[in-house]
């Protein structure tokens, strides 16, 4: 017998120990015999290595009860439930093409002890066939089994997708950095919606609209493509979860991807249902299959890249092929719930979302990066959701069991909510750390600007749960106006609310791409034109509907620049931001005194409690006031622009608000 010493060397085992040194004689009893006892406990009772590990893992405890004289049937009627489960996933991965449906069964294919529990093969007779004879219907594809890793605890994603997705590692505070491949944010140009019989009338097309129309038979090529991307696999990952808090309302959702990371992000971003409801989850209402990391085929009609988004509201399904970027099935079911919702008459909003300890709820409109999640995440308030919500006859309900954090300069002291939530659990994308210490570096933008956190809602310690609250008392549109004219804080009446939401102002900034010199507006309808499916007017008049109600009141606060555009000024403090907030939901900045700004005839008011007074106005930030007047009648002139389209819809049924809302936009 030899040991190994610190320097690799073999050590003989005689009078000599580690090192060398003589060995210690311990004086345990008196026939120690020269033997060192390190351990005095009793030793493990395995013969094998493969026993002892047997001993760490117990079997989950069954969600049906085992007991008395109900137990042979409960066994019956589990075994019934996990085929009927393991044949709606065969079913969900079939091949529309071919006679069958994948033989499915759950559990890593590593795991070689796990015998094939039940499988599954959709269109045919009988299940139990190790040996299926090929016929002319079944190609190569049938014969093998694809592996289901259902609904898999993060623990367990964790371990998949370090041993088998590179770029993945777990950082200092537990997170699971990820990579998202070469997508670092969502293909909006790649989006399609299938245009069939129904859509063509009900769906918003054409000029300034996000769903770039594909016909069906083109669905259903990419659809195959990426259902036999999936089953080439040794093994998918299937998620079966809710949407929306409301339960008259939930829809169930089922995820087949090909990675762990997706599978995590869904696992957190989704509402997770308990081990009982998943035992009866049944059949989907609505299916992604995700194949990103498979593209899509150029020479495919309506294909213009080689990334492919692809929904089809008829099929209940949604196709992804050719991106990895995480971000994609949350907006993309976003989109479905824009199209269920309004069916329903209820309203689908792309805010954030929060409620004070006397029930006042707020909304924050906004689009990426104005600040929905950072200024709905208020450690004095309760967080109902940062991102995605319904607002019924009931109240306003969060659509996700999860918030989508960007993390750019993240830092403790601005944002402890969200700084404290990233920690084991969430999927950290495409940020940079130490590779010793595992340190996150917040700063960097080596892989992307758009790094981001996914974390389940229950990691901020104040989350309303269940994710519902009251009718909305305040509405806050954040606009990040890199050109630094419109105000911090502005009171808007309802048909001032109404223009800004169609127009869904805000700005990208310059600098990051070569060639743009000046900050580029954009306009969103809805703050969100990315995800809606009807016309904006159509949301626009729910939301005035609402408003009107509820008595709710409309702000829009500037999350974006001050003292002069970007470049020459700088962006407004967040804690300047967050005063005013407070004054918002705190009822006081209701009653302050007011003064109107020209051109876009805005309410602002003179003070705002640990706000310098002189920000409120911007033209006292400017010190060229020429540059200031110039640059606001530049930025009058782009929503003037923009809100041509809109001009001849009318704003539900109501003429009298439709003309108002024409005439709240700016005049020059
Ligand atoms: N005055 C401000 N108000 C809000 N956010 C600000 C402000 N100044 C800087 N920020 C930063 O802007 C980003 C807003 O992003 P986020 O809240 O994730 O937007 P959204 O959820 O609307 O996409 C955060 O990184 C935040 O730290
Ligand atoms: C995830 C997104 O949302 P947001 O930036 O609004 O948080 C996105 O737009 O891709
Ligand atoms: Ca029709
Ligand atoms: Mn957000």
């Amino acid at each position: 017998m030899a040991t190994t010493n610190g320097n690799g060397k073999a050590a003989a085992n005689g009078g000599e120990g580690r090192n060398g040194l003589p060995k210690i004689h311990t004086e345990k009893g008196n026939n120690s015999g020269g033997i060192c006892h390190d351990d005095s406990a009793p030793t493990v009772k395995a013969q094998t290595i493969d026993e002892l590990h047997s001993l760490q893992k117990k079997k989950s405890a069954p969600t049906t009860p085992l007991d008395g004289t109900l137990g042979a049937f409960a066994v019956v009627s589990d075994q019934e439930r996990h085929k009927q489960q393991l044949q709606s996933i065969s079913a969900s991965l079939a091949s529309l093409t071919r006679e069958t449906g994948p033989k499915v069964v759950k559990g890593d294919p590593a795991n070689k002890a796990e015998t094939p529990r039940i499988t599954s093969h959709v269109t045919q007779q009988h299940h139990h066939h190790p040996h299926v004879a090929p016929t002319i219907n079944v190609s190569d594809s049938a014969l093998k089994f694809t592996h289901v890793l259902y609904n898999l605890s993060p623990a367990e994603l964790y371990e998949q997708a370090i041993k088998y997705e590179k770029g993945s590692f777990i950082t200092s505070t537990g997170a699971l950095a990820t990579l998202s491949g070469a997508k670092t944010g969502r293909s909006p140009k790649d989006k399609r919606v299938v245009r069939d019989e129904a859509t063509e009338d009900e769906l918003w097309w054409g000029k300034g609209s996000p769903n770039i129309e594909m016909d069906e038979h083109t669905f259903m090529v990419n659809r195959e493509r990426a259902v036999d991307y999936l089953n080439s696999l040794e093994k998918v990952y299937v998620n079966d979860q809710f949407l929306n808090w409301d339960p008259e309302n939930r829809i169930k959702v089922r995820i087949v991807s090909a990675r762990a990371y997706h599978s995590l992000f869904m696992h957190n971003m989704c509402i997770r249902p308990t081990s009982e409801e998943l035992e009866n989850f049944g059949t989907p209402d609505f299916t992604i299959y995700n194949a990103g990391q498979f593209p899509c085929n150029r020479y495919t009609h309506y294909m213009t890249s080689s990334t492919s988004i692809d929904l089809n509201l008829a099929r209940r399904e949604m196709v992804i092929l050719g991106t990895q970027y995480a971000g994609e099935m949350k907006k993309g079911l976003f989109s479905v719930m824009h199209y269920l919702m309004p069916k329903r008459q209820i309203l689908s909003l792309h805010s954030g979302c929060n409620m004070g300890k006397n029930g006042d709820v707020a909304l924050f409109f906004g689009l990426s990066g104005t600040g929905k999640t950072t200024l709905s995440t208020d450690h004095n308030r309760y967080l109902i959701g940062d991102d995605e919500h319904c607002w019924s006859d009931n109240g306003v309900s969060n659509i996700e069991g999860g918030c989508y954090a960007k993390c750019i300069d993240l830092s403790r002291e601005k944002e402890p909510d969200i700084f404290n939530a990233i920690k084991f659990g969430t999927v950290l994308e495409n940020v940079v750390f130490d590779e010793h210490t595992r340190e996150v570096d917040y700063s960097d933008k080596s892989v992307t600007e758009n790094t981001r956190a996914a974390y389940p809602i229950e990691f901020i310690p104040n989350a309303k749960l269940p994710c519902v609250g009251p009718h909305p008392k305040n509405v806050i549109l954040l606009a990040c106006d890199a050109f630094g004219v419109l105000p911090p804080v502005s009171k808007l009446n309802l048909a001032q609310t109404m223009y800004h939401f169609i127009s869904g102002y805000t700005a990208l900034v310059a600098g990051t791409e070569d060639g743009i010199k000046e900050p580029q507006a954009t306009f969103s309808a809805c703050f969100g034109a990315a995800f809606i499916m009807l016309h904006p007017t159509k949301y626009a008049a729910m939301l005035a509907t609402k408003m009107q109600q509820q008595g709710a009141t409309g702000w829009l606060v500037n999350t974006g620049w001050s003292g002069g555009r970007y470049g020459v000024g700088s962006r407004i403090k967040l804690a300047y931001t967050r005063k005013i907030i407070d004054a918002i939901h705190s009822g006081s900045l209701l009653n302050a005194n007011y003064k109107k700004t020209d051109v876009f005839g805005l309410e602002i008011p003179t003070e705002v409690e640990g706000v310098p007074s002189e920000i409120l106005d911007p033209v006292n930030t400017w010190s060229d006031k020429k540059a200031y007047d110039d640059t606001l009648l530049k930025l009058g002139g782009l929503f003037k622009k923009n809100f041509e389209v809109f001009l001849n819809h009318k704003i539900g049924k109501d003429n009298k608000l439709t003309e108002e809302i024409l005439a709240a936009g700016p005049i020059f």
